[in-house]
């Protein structure tokens, strides 16, 4: 397994080795162990992953950008079907990237993989007709926890490649959010 550090360093992008003969392929998408190097190697501590997820979404969905506020998840992610653009943001306020973002394009083909450390929201934008994402995450889903940013906050402008407005939930409408106390972003307690 390969990773490489991204525009923000923290945010690393993992590739699986691929073994492909007759038959198909075979690849092992997570080995904690070599994960826990890829993270030491780059200045991080070892970070068990405890839930896994799956989640299935149309051409032009968008979700996020969403973070647990008390209860942080880092987020492995990556891509069975299809093709996102996947972005973290930097909320630590300590952070000497505070406010900056990457995207970065997951697909099955590509098969990379977006390490989002605790300290960051994530969100991404669907790409494919259909997109089903699979990620782990190094804490549990708690959904009284759960912060929205909106996707399109101007003081984030994330560059998204939209090619149409996007398919948001509810709770992810910025048209749906209160006024917001948070210096950097506006941000809703959902929940
Ligand atoms: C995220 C999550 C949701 N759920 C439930 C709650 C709800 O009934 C249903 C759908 O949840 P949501 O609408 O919050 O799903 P979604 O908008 O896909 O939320 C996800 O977005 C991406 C961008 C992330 O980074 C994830 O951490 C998570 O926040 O699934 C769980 O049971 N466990 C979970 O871990």
């Amino acid at each position: 397994m390969n990773c490489q550090p991204t525009t923000i360093p923290e945010v690393l992008l993992f590739k699986p080795t691929l073994h492909g003969d007759e038959r198909g392929f075979f690849m092992e998408t997570f080995r904690q162990k070599e994960f826990d190097a890829c993270l030491m190697a780059n200045g991080m501590a070892a970070t068990p992953l405890v839930q896994d997820n799956v989640s299935r979404s149309h051409r032009h969905v968008l979700r996020g950008l969403h973070f647990q506020e008390h209860h942080p998840q880092g987020k492995l992610v990556r891509v069975s079907q299809g093709e996102i653009f996947d972005v973290a943001v930097d909320i630590r306020p300590q952070s000497a990237t505070f406010g900056h973002w990457v995207g970065h394009i997951l697909s099955a083909e590509n098969r990379l993989q977006m390490w989002i450390p605790t300290g960051f929201a994530h969100g991404f934008y669907v790409l494919s007709d259909i997109a089903d994402i699979v990620y782990k995450c190094s804490d549990y889903y708690q959904s009284h926890d759960e912060r929205v940013i909106p996707w399109n906050d101007p003081q984030l402008a994330i560059d998204w490649p939209l090619e149409a407005e996007p398919i948001l939930s509810i709770k992810d409408n910025p048209q749906f959010f209160c006024q917001a106390s948070n210096p950097l972003v506006m941000m809703q307690k959902i929940k």
